[in-house]
């Protein structure tokens, strides 16, 4: 049966990483999503994202479509497609409100992940990542960062709160929940 595994929660808190995980060890799909905010460095077109200016943006079919810390992000049905072509079972990183459509859209096959960090860890985290402070300032005042830092209420008994402090103890609890998903 399709599965759609939804990685959410507030920037930073390791959502890319866990996607990477799923990917590796369990051939997991992941939905490429498209996004106007400048590439980091190292980030790759196609592979961490569709970078796209706000014209090329608009050309895309997107099942949601959010703004965030002042850029667009979306999911594009051919996104959904393309991953679907390689495995029944996808995911994506999206934020609390693409979680939140794509659970109305797709109640039967989305599984949701909400991870969250203790605040502290968090800005460290963030302030290591990101080298210029005008930009975490940019990210860490905007209203979707404050809002996704806790679990809306419209995925409260939907989701697998995973705190992700330790690495080790993430791994376990994701291995247990594609164990159960994987029962028959
Ligand atoms: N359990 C963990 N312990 C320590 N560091 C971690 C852990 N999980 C992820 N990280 C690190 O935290 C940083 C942010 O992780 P990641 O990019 O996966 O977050 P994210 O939620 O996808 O962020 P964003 O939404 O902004 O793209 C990375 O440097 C990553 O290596
Ligand atoms: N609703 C959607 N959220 C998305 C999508 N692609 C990424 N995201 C989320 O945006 C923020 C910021 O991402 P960043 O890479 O700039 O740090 C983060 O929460 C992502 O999960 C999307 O298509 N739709």
């Amino acid at each position: 049966m399709k599965k759609i595994i939804i990685i959410t929660g507030a920037s930073g808190v390791g959502k890319t990483t866990v996607n990477h995980y799923l990917q590796k060890k369990y051939n997991i799909a992941p939905i490429i999503t498209h996004t106007t905010r400048p590439r980091r460095p190292g980030e790759i077109n196609g592979v961490d994202y569709y970078f796209e200016t706000p014209a090329s943006f608009q050309q895309h079919l997107y099942l949601e479509q959010v703004q965030y810390a002042h850029y667009l992000y979306g999911s594009s049905v051919e996104g959904l497609q393309q991953a679907w072509r390689q495995n029944d079972w996808v995911s994506i990183v999206l934020d609390t409100a693409g979680a939140t459509t794509y659970l109305q859209k797709y109640p039967q096959e989305t599984v949701i992940i909400f991870l969250t960090v203790a605040p502290d860890e968090l800005y460290q985290r963030l302030q290591q990542r990101t080298l210029d402070p005008l930009i975490l300032q940019q990210r860490i005042t905007s209203a979707e960062f404050q809002r996704d830092l806790h679990l809306p209420l419209a995925l409260t008994g939907q989701a697998t709160v995973i705190t992700n402090n330790n690495w080790l103890a993430t791994q376990k609890q994701l291995d247990q929940l594609i164990t159960h998903l994987s029962e028959p």
